[in-house]
């Protein structure tokens, strides 16, 4: 299992979460953040305007996902969160050791 976190423009996330659950991801973690990339946060177009920043908001979601199906997840990311404008953001993928669904005490892919 993959801990696969997409750091993403807020508005793509209706569009991510939809692409996700097509491919039959159940479970998401989402959370509001901010950061900055290359740019280091200085300007970036975000809803049509120019932002002189340090930190923008982005939205992070976290999903484990089954092995079989991590570059499945990362495409169906990558087509939904792109614009091709700078800060469309970033994709890390880490193993995970573990996950027990605490209601049944299923482990593993089964918990997932
Ligand atoms: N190395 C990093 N470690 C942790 N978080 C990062 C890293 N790089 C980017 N992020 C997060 O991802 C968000 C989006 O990154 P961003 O798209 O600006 O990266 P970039 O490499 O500058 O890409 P682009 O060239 O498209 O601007 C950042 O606001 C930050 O929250």
């Amino acid at each position: 299992m993959k801990l696969v976190t997409a750091v993403i423009k807020p508005f793509k996330l209706d569009e991510v979460r939809e692409a996700l659950g097509e491919i039959g991801v159940t479970g998401l973690t989402v959370t509001e953040v901010k950061g900055f990339g290359r740019q280091k946060g200085h300007t970036e177009l975000y809803r049509g305007a120019e932002y002189v920043v340090d930190f923008l908001p982005k939205v992070k979601i976290e999903a484990v996902i089954d092995d079989k199906q991590v570059d499945q997840a990362v495409d169906a990311i990558i087509k939904a969160a792109r614009t091709g404008k700078i800060g469309d953001g970033k994709i890390f993928v880490r193993d995970v050791e573990q996950v027990i669904r605490i209601r049944t005490g299923e482990t593993g892919p089964d918990a997932v």
